[in-house]
């Protein structure tokens, strides 16, 4: 029963509401176009004609459709009215794509800039480089140790350029409370504007969450085209792109985790999407959108649900993975730490595996684990995991909870710092809050100052990290510091183990060697009995070995 369930995930029945490119929200999982997939208005639908017109192959039927190619002739020949639109000479046997010329110098030269050039590969598929523009608040009286406005905004530029954006330009706003209606002030909203028209703006990303209200709002300010998204959507979007590429059995749990988030942060915002049945209609059909709306809501509820029971059974087929797996009670520990922080880069180096390290965000998303064996036979198990990021959407926190249950049945918790990175100690923060609410405290943590080759100063730190406790520094690109990291681990795993001494029969000699792998030897001594151990091991292990520690005893 169990496996059939398992087997239905990994080949996902269509639903009706993910799979259906012909809903007006985009959650088709196998879409590869637009680096956001969170459409909500007609942008996507033109971008989808220039795409059809320049006759890309990009895989979805669906961007066939004649009417859209119809709307995309009507936007040409607007253009030519209004003399923007260079026709080039079409070859007999090769169609060639209209190009449509930007009505603006950006000043860089770049003018002369074309279409093609914004595809962009981008996680294994091709995406537009959609041109994005980045809007903040700083909160007035803010505390200083969180990340400054002008870092966020950094840090939302990396994820839009993960996610296949291009960022051209940014600003933003000190509020001493957000807008209800439109999160930044009427003022900044004008000068948005202005910058949409000057740089043709796209989309505009705010870097905090936006109410449902406010992202209406700020749409209909901004007009036409103009996609309003913020960091929450971008993120699983990432998310999205990501699962898309990955094994097919992560693959299949992963897709699950970010469609339940993607929908759960859809839901209260579908309130707009069928408002343009009602425009085409000419408003004579006033209340269709809404109950088209309500129709809308209840078959996404039903997809939520559906999901959660998925998602619950690929949650029971992963424990009874890790109880196979802890029925020799090798020692877990688990990396975490901040996005980018060098968490596989450390994994690979101590293990020789081969997991994506790359200097992006969000490089990993599925946990890998892999054996460390040291040279006194003692192993543990290494985990590695999904980065951790500041203003980590709640949508977001719950599906990390459940990809990161590893991560609860650790011995050991390993968080990793990228120590060259100015906001270190800001990143520190963000990724302890995320481990509050992931309500893992109670596990042993050891802290690890990762890069230490970058920095300026390295024996400043490293004096830094002595004064403190349990920081190790390493580099887990040169290999510095590998050997005293794994032994501050061992250190670590026997704070959490029970010292035994038993008389083990030469019979059992499985068992002593179990006893070499999964904890910490310090004493053997052969007798004529048997062979006498005095060592440090799992609690669980101790248990095995309590009838030869009673013999110990008489
Ligand atoms: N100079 C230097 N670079 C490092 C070190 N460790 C990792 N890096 C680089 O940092 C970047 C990120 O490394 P990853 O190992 O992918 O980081 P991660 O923590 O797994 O990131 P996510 O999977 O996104 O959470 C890569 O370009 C690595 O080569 C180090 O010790 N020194
Ligand atoms: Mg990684």
């Amino acid at each position: 029963m169990m496996s059939l369930c398992f087997c239905s995930l990994i080949s996902p029945p269509p639903s009706p509401l993910i799979y259906d490119s012909n809903f007006p929200w985009n959650l088709n999982l196998n879409r590869s176009v637009s680096p956001l997939t969170f459409s909500t208005h007609g942008n996507d639908r033109s971008f989808v004609a220039r795409v059809a017109q320049r006759g890309y192959e990009v895989g979805d039927s669906s961007l066939q459709s004649p009417t859209i190619e119809a709307e995309e002739e009507n936007e040409v020949v607007d253009e030519l009215v209004n003399g923007s639109v260079v026709a080039e000479p079409v070859e007999e046997d090769t169609p060639r794509p209209v190009r449509v010329r930007k009505k603006r110098d950006d000043g860089d030269g770049s003018d002369d800039e074309s279409f093609e050039d914004r595809f962009k590969l981008r996680n294994g598929r091709e995406v537009f480089e959609e041109k994005a523009y980045l809007v903040g608040v700083e909160r007035k009286g803010e505390t200083s140790d969180s990340f400054a406005i002008e870092e966020s905004l950094k840090e939302l530029a990396q994820l839009a350029d993960t996610a296949g954006l291009m960022v051209v330009g940014s600003t933003y706003q000190k509020l001493a409370s957000p807008n209800p209606r439109t999160y930044i002030g009427s003022g900044k909203v004008a000068e948005i504007k202005s910058a949409i028209c000057a740089f043709e703006v796209e989309t505009v990303i705010f870097d905090d969450e936006l109410s449902p209200g406010q992202l209406r709002n700020l749409e209909k300010a901004f007009g036409g085209d103009v996609r309003v998204c913020d960091r929450t959507a971008l993120i699983l979007d990432i998310f999205n792109q990501r699962a898309a590429t990955h094994e097919a059995a992560l693959q299949a749990s992963l897709r699950l985790f970010v469609a339940l988030a993607q929908m759960e942060y859809q839901l209260p915002r579908l309130t707009k999407m069928w408002t343009h049945l009602e425009r085409q209609a000419g408003g004579k059909v006033k209340g269709m959108g809404e109950k088209q709306i309500e129709v809308d809501k209840r078959i996404l509820r039903t997809q939520i649900g559906v999901l959660k029971k998925e998602l619950e059974s690929v949650r029971k087929h992963r424990k009874q993975y890790r109880n196979r797996r802890f029925s020799v009670p090798v020692p877990v520990v688990s990396l975490v730490g901040y996005t980018n922080a060098g968490k596989s880069t450390l994994l690979n180096q101590l293990t020789g595996a081969n997991v994506l390290s790359e200097d992006r965000l969000f490089a990993t998303l599925d946990p890998t684990t892999r054996r460390v064996q040291m040279k006194n036979g003692s192993e543990f198990l290494l985990t590695d995991t999904v980065g951790f990021i500041q203003k980590l959407p709640t949508t977001l926190v719950a599906a990390f909870r459940a990809t990161l249950e590893e991560i609860s049945e650790s011995s050991l918790l390993v968080h990793v710092v990228d120590i060259s990175h100015p906001l270190a100690e800001q990143q520190i923060d963000a990724v302890e809050k995320v481990l509050a609410e992931l309500a893992v405290s109670e596990i042993p943590k050891l802290m690890v100052w990762n890069k230490v080759d970058k920095v300026t100063d390295p024996e400043k730190i490293k004096l830094e990290a002595e004064r403190r406790e349990d920081i190790v520094c390493i580099s887990a690109l040169t290999g510095e510091g590998l050997l005293e990291f794994c032994n501050a681990v061992q250190e670590k795993l026997k704070d959490s183990m029970v010292p035994v001494e038993a008389f083990v029969p030469f019979d059992k000699g499985e068992l002593l060697s179990t006893i070499h792998q999964v904890g910490m030897v310090e004493k053997t001594e052969y007798t004529e009995n048997g062979t006498f151990v005095k060592a440090f091991v799992p609690l669980r292990f101790a248990r095995l070995l309590t009838p030869m520690r009673q013999l110990c005893k008489s």
